[in-house]
């Protein structure tokens, strides 16, 4: 479904090109869950910016059902049915909360749905739907809205920037729920970016980014041994990444 052939993306930095992507390959399939995980700084954010327009490559191609879409805007790239949920949410001063929910699902969402998108992630309607979408809300709710809104659509591949940042244990339980659901509904193909062990152990693929490169892109029983045993850096070794 999803095919991203050789993309590499080479920003200038005070005049000298900085190798983030350097000829990255892969597939995501019908109903799959691909997990990215990999050290601070590998190029995971990086990789999903590109794959939803906010970056342009110097090099490389993304397909989508066949289609050449490197060239698609943002708006473009949701037309043609990617979602995708921020790690650092953008906030909008002057919307609600309700109408956030119903512009990012494309019509008048009614109190009902609203309650069960916002419920979906921890958040009590009754307490959010006419709150602003400004820095009165903290990190913690701003990013699971931002996730709410992903859910508020169908979308044939979601992506979601380190869902577990910010979010406190009972919230980040119920977004576990969700991805669940979401996976074994098999309607939508996910790529979830995460340090996380108990969204690692949820892939059917896992890949590890590091210094631009993958690293490692296998099943999830042939990556996870490894991954958990290993001393490298790899930040879901990191007990405090660790779900409980
Ligand atoms: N436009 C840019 N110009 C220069 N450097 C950039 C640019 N975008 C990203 N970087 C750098 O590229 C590297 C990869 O960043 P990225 O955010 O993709 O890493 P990450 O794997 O998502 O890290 P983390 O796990 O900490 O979220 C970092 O060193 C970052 O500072």
């Amino acid at each position: 479904m999803l095919e991203v052939r050789n993309l590499v993306f080479h920003p200038l930095e005070n005049g000298v090109e900085k190798c983030i992507i350097e000829g990255v390959n892969f597939t995501v399939e019908e109903g799959e869950m691909l997990v990215i995980t990999g050290p601070n700084g590998g190029g995971k954010s990086t990789l999903a910016k590109l794959l939803m327009g906010i970056e342009k490559p110097d090099e490389g191609a993304v397909f989508m059902d066949g289609v050449d879409i490197t060239g698609y805007s943002i708006a473009q790239r949701a037309n043609a049915g990617i979602g995708f949920a921020f790690q650092q949410p953008p906030r909008f001063k002057g919307m609600t909360v309700k109408r956030l929910l119903s512009l990012a699902a494309g019509y008048e969402l009614p109190e009902s749905k609203c309650c069960d998108y916002l419920s979906g992630v921890g958040l009590c309607a009754r307490e959010y739907l006419n709150r602003e979408v400004d820095n009165t809300l903290s990190g913690g709710e701003m990013k699971r809205l931002e996730i709410a809104t992903v859910l508020a659509k169908p979308h044939k591949l979601c992506i979601f920037d380190e869902p577990e940042a910010g979010i406190d244990l009972w919230s980040f339980s119920m977004l576990v729920k969700q991805f669940e659901q979401l996976h074994a509904d098999k309607k939508e193909s996910l790529i979830l970016i995460s340090h996380q062990e108990r969204i690692i152990r949820m892939a059917d693929r896992i890949m590890v980014v590091k210094d631009g490169k993958i690293e490692t892109l296998d099943e999830r029983e042939k990556v996870l041994p490894n991954l958990v045993n290993d001393d490298t850096g790899c930040a879901c070794m990191n007990p405090a990444h660790r779900a409980s």
